[in-house]
């Protein structure tokens, strides 16, 4: 397949040297130095877009890629504001756009732990749920993406929660999920639940110890789309 990559940073190298490695040829490598190189690229000759760039970048990337008929496939964080208007960009034209906070196998099985203990502490009186996320320094979003998923996971299980909150924010109430985030070299990722009561604490965790994981999804999953179409998620791409 031939891989456009919007984003050539962390992210985007070792997703191009693993589709490399697994056969793909690489359109493009677009970074904010050269965005305008996306005006002399041929759709038509691009199988996919693969989209790890910054927050503010993202939306303009992926409804570039959904203008011109290709399937893109997004991991940047930080910009869901924009997920409801992208979304009724992919269904007006018939496009393929699939967004994941995360990409790693092991964090999408802990997203099933998450919902699977937060239906069993909803029986359950006494314990309060917290998040903690830790990344590198450079990240620039916070929360995390994936906090986020966590906390949207819990919110929808836990009948006493229906909202979410960062740590030291002043809309911090009882019905809101609390997630801290640390920011602390190298960590690639790490996210934290904790139920905490008087008795005990109950404390679920997920710790990459590189970013290989992440990108390995992402080109799995690029090499997935090109046959599908609509709003896609990893519900659609995993069999569990
Ligand atoms: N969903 C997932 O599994 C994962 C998501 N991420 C997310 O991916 C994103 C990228 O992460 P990193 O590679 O670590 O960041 P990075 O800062 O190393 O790279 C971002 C790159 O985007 C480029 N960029 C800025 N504006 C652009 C534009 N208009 N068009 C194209 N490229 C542009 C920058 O030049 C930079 O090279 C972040 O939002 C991060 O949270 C990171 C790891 C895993
Ligand atoms: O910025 C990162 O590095 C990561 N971002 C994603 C997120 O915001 O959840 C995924 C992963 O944790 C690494």
């Amino acid at each position: 397949m031939n891989i456009l990559l919007l984003g050539y940073g962390k992210m985007g190298k070792i997703i191009g040297e693993i589709a490399e490695s697994r056969g793909h040829s690489i359109a493009g490598k677009i970074n904010i130095e050269n965005k305008s190189d996306l005006d002399l690229l041929d759709p038509s000759q691009i199988d996919v877009a693969i989209e790890f760039s910054q927050p503010e970048a993202a939306f303009e990337n992926i409804s570039w890629a959904i203008n011109h008929g290709v399937p893109i496939v997004v991991g940047t964080t930080g910009w869901l504001d924009k997920k409801k208007e992208v979304e009724a960009l992919t269904l007006e034209k018939e496009g393929s756009f699939f967004y994941a906070s995360n990409f790693s196998v092991g964090v999408n099985i802990f997203f099933k732990v998450n919902e699977l203990l937060s239906k069993l502490m909803n029986e359950t009186k006494g314990y309060e749920v917290s998040i903690e996320e830790i990344h590198h320094t450079a990240k620039k979003d916070a929360p995390s993406g994936t906090a986020i998923t966590l906390a949207e996971g819990i919110i929808k299980n836990l009948s006493e929660k229906d909202s979410w909150n960062l740590a030291g924010e002043t809309n911090s109430q009882e019905n809101s999920v609390e997630i801290t985030s640390k920011r602390i070299d190298p960590a690639p990722g790490t996210h934290i639940i904790r139920y905490k009561s008087e008795i005990d604490d109950i404390e679920i965790s997920h710790t990459a110890h590189s970013r290989q994981g992440f990108a390995l999804g992402a080109v799995l999953v690029a090499e997935w789309i090109p046959s599908k179409k609509g709003v896609l998620s990893m519900d659609d791409f995993l069999s569990f």
